[in-house]
């Protein structure tokens, strides 16, 4: 039985951006919350994933940068990373795999943290098996939200338990750089590690089992960072599959190829997709699938779970996997959920403060390789899946007067998508170096509907990257 102190108005299972941010929302609105961690308050993000991959990528990229301008160029020469320093900032930016800051900022902001495997326990129980051996039953009055996240998914490969490969875990956290790195698959993890590792000084090859990188953005894009793959010396293989491996007695992987081909490593890094981590979660006592993912409406309450107790945030969810995004739901669902305790009304039409609209409409990302990737929005191939009537406007980067000055030679482009009906945008993407911090920009455009009348009025800044803009207002007019 649970005792005064265990009983919340919220129970958040799961302490990374999403449910932490959550978590604030919700008890800035009033609600007792407790977070249960069974890891490190931070979550994925701080430790395995963003802040130790950005860490491990930005030194290549500032040198990559020098690279691009004659003068600087020649300043650094042929040096190459130093890879102890690289590692040594990265496990900086990890905060060395301690969460005692975050913790802190949970105790500062009035949020109790309970350590423990969490698992849910029928209608608004968790139950949390603690460090020492104990068990506490926490109950909530209002609800409970499943902030779980997601681990890396590895495929049912012959010889891949007992080989000891690495996911994104080993990936952001490895201490050595491997001689000979061989990486599987064609998102964005496998893509930023290549690039990382390579410009620490593995070898590295990457095995693509369909025909392009990043498969979810506009082609040019992926072609782009093929390309730049390719010039810094990884070895791209499309429509490459990997069917068996093992490694051998003196530590070399072997890695069996589709082609027949045998391939050698030092290490392999799986980087072939998450599944959520709701495996051990409780899932079958509030009568969901264990294993699967946890579909919620737009103010983020688990659908197939009666009464509206339930809420799901962040990667767990499936809407869109990436902290920006959870770190947004748990801003609105955790502003919802104190609203629906305090009986406060709630604003439930489309961009209203109850409703994660930008799920479905304006998710930005950046992909922090060589060039970068920053898209927001629609494909154009999404686009008119969704029934949209649009046109795709493109430019080439490297004819725009701050590209150009950037880096001699400034390989780029960008799209922008417009929905004719309405004349506003529904994505964009740039491709190249430097384009991460347009993105914004484009953000704004897209979640804000600004008419394209409008945008003209906004004007760029000469000589940046960001006259890009007015090329393509300009290139779609006419
Ligand atoms: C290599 C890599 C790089 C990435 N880079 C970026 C990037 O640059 N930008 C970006 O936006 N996204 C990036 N992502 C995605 C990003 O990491 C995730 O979208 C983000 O971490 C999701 O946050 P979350 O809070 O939903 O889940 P998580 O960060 O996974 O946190 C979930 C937390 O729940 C805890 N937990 C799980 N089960 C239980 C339980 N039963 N009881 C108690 N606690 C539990 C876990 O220990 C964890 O702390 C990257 C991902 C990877 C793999
Ligand atoms: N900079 C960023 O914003 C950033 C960085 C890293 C990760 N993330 C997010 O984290 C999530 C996970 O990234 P990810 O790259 O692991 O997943 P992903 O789903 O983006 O890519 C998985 C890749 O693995 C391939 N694959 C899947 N199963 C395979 C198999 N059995 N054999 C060979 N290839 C296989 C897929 O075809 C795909 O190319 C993504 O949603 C991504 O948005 C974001």
């Amino acid at each position: 039985m649970g005792t005064e102190r265990d009983s919340y108005d919220l129970v958040v299972i799961g302490g990374g951006p999403t449910g932490e941010n959550l978590a604030d929302r919700a008890h800035a609105g009033g609600l007792s919350v407790a977070l249960v961690e069974s890891e490190l308050v931070g979550g994925e993000c701080s430790y395995w994933a963003c802040m130790p991959s950005k860490a491990l990528l930005r030194p290549a990229a500032a040198l990559a940068d020098a690279r691009r301008v004659a003068g600087s160029r020649e300043a650094v020469g042929g040096g190459r990373l130093d890879a102890a320093a690289v590692l040594e900032r990265r496990d900086a930016f990890a905060s060395h795999w301690h969460d005692d800051g975050q913790a802190q900022w949970l105790a500062s902001a009035g949020i109790d943290l309970v350590r423990g495997h969490g698992r849910l326990d029928g209608e608004r129980r968790v139950a949390v098996d603690t460090p020492d051996g104990g068990r506490r039953v926490l109950t909530a009055r209002h609800a409970v939200a499943v902030c779980t996240g997601t681990r890396a998914a590895l495929p049912d490969l012959p010889g891949l338990a007992g080989a000891r490969v690495w996911t994104s875990r080993e990936a952001t956290s490895a201490r050595a750089v491997p001689g000979r790195l061989a990486v599987v698959g064609g998102g964005v993890v496998a893509v930023e590690m290549a690039t990382a590792w390579r410009a620490l000084g593995s070898e590295v090859t990457l095995l693509v089992r369909g025909g392009r990188l990043l498969d979810r953005t506009e082609e040019f894009a992926g072609q782009l960072v093929s390309d730049g793959l390719r010039a810094a010396g990884v070895d791209v293989r499309l429509g490459a599959s990997v069917t068996a491996l093992r490694r051998e007695p003196d530590g070399t992987l072997l890695l069996d190829l589709a082609d027949g081909t045998r391939l050698p490593a030092d290490e392999a890094l799986f980087a072939t997709g998450r599944r959520p981590a709701t495996a051990d979660l409780g899932l079958d006592t509030v009568g969901l699938e264990p294993g699967g993912w946890i579909d919620t409406d737009d103010t983020g309450r688990a659908t197939a779970v009666p009464a509206g107790w339930l809420y799901a945030a962040g990667d767990v969810n499936h809407r869109a996997l990436l902290t920006h995004q959870g770190k947004y739901q748990g801003r609105i669902f955790g502003t919802a959920i104190a609203d629906r305790a305090a009986g406060r009304p709630l604003d439930l039409a489309p961009w209203g403060r109850s409703v994660a609209t930008a799920d479905h409409a304006a998710v930005p990302q950046v992909v922090f390789a060589d060039p970068e990737v920053a898209a927001v929005g629609r494909t154009l191939r999404e686009a008119r899946d969704a029934g949209l009537r649009v046109r795709a406007v493109d430019y080439d980067l490297g004819a725009v007067s701050g590209a150009a000055l950037y880096a001699d030679g400034y390989r780029g482009r960008a799209r922008a998508v417009v929905d004719l009906d309405r004349e506003v945008l529904v994505g964009v993407t740039f491709a190249g170096p430097g384009v991460a911090e347009l993105l914004h920009s484009a953000t704004v455009a897209v979640a804000g509907e600004v008419p394209l009348a409008r945008l003209w009025h906004a004007v760029p800044a000469y000589p940046t990257i960001s006259e890009v803009w007015l090329r393509l207002l300009e290139a779609y007019r006419g």
